[in-house]
């Protein structure tokens, strides 16, 4: 398993803003939707290309363009949604397959409340989207019924994770390549990420 920490002044910058306790719901969403779509580029980085030729202005160039082509997005219910923009920005013609859990506010296990699934799901690369990577276990119910539907090619794109998060997903799935803007410091005693962003789904749908 590899865990990229996008190392760049442009995520560093937005997550900064993106901490600030006062933040508007819209700055919310938008700095969400722009490291997402930086974290889109770092994870696509190894994808591969196949070489073409085309017609040009002065006649046939040779061109490399990506090969397959078959991705899906998959936003985990709800503050996933949050990121899904930035990511179509940069794949608009990716499937998109909807995950929604929700975590139990005393177990903090994950509660499955909505799958919808796009077709082929063996040959594509799953993208899965959701702000917070905290104890790991929504993540491990999404790889799970992913795997289950056959998809083989896995990553997920996060905001801020914690270290304890990485080490479950080590320990359950080790081949799934994990992408984040930041991994923080530890949980609290009620499983929120420190110094983290607060309750994400909350900040980007309004909500509380
Ligand atoms: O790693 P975990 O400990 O499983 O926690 C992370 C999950 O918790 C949050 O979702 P939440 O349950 O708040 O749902 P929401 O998106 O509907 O707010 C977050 O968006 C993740 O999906
Ligand atoms: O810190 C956390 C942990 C889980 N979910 C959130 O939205 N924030
Ligand atoms: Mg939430």
């Amino acid at each position: 398993m590899s865990v990229t920490v996008a190392n760049h002044p442009l995520i560093k910058h937005k997550l900064a803003l993106l901490r600030k306790n006062d933040i508007s719901t819209k700055d919310f969403r938008d700095l969400s939707s722009e490291i997402a779509r930086l974290l889109t580029y770092e994870a696509t980085k190894d994808l591969e290309t196949e070489a073409v030729e085309i017609e040009g202005w002065a006649g046939p160039v040779p061109v490399e363009m990506i090969k397959g082509k078959k991705i899906t997005i998959v936003p985990i219910l709800r503050a996933g949604l949050g990121m899904m923009d930035g990511v179509i920005d940069l794949i608009p013609s990716a499937k998109i397959s909807v995950v929604g859990l929700y975590r139990n506010e005393e177990t903090l296990e994950p509660v499955r409340y909505f799958v919808k699934l796009t077709s082929q799901m063996e040959e594509r690369i799953a993208l899965i989207l959701d702000p917070m990577l905290a104890t790991g276990g929504t993540l491990v119910a999404t790889i799970d019924l992913l795997k289950e539907a056959g998809c083989k090619h896995i990553k997920g794109l996060f905001l801020v994770a914690a270290p304890e998060g990485i080490r479950r997903i080590e320990e359950t799935h080790p081949d799934v390549d994990i992408y984040v803007a930041a991994v923080d410091e530890k949980l609290n005693d009620i499983g929120y990420i420190l110094p983290g962003l607060g309750d994400a789904g909350d900040k980007i749908f309004g909500t509380k």
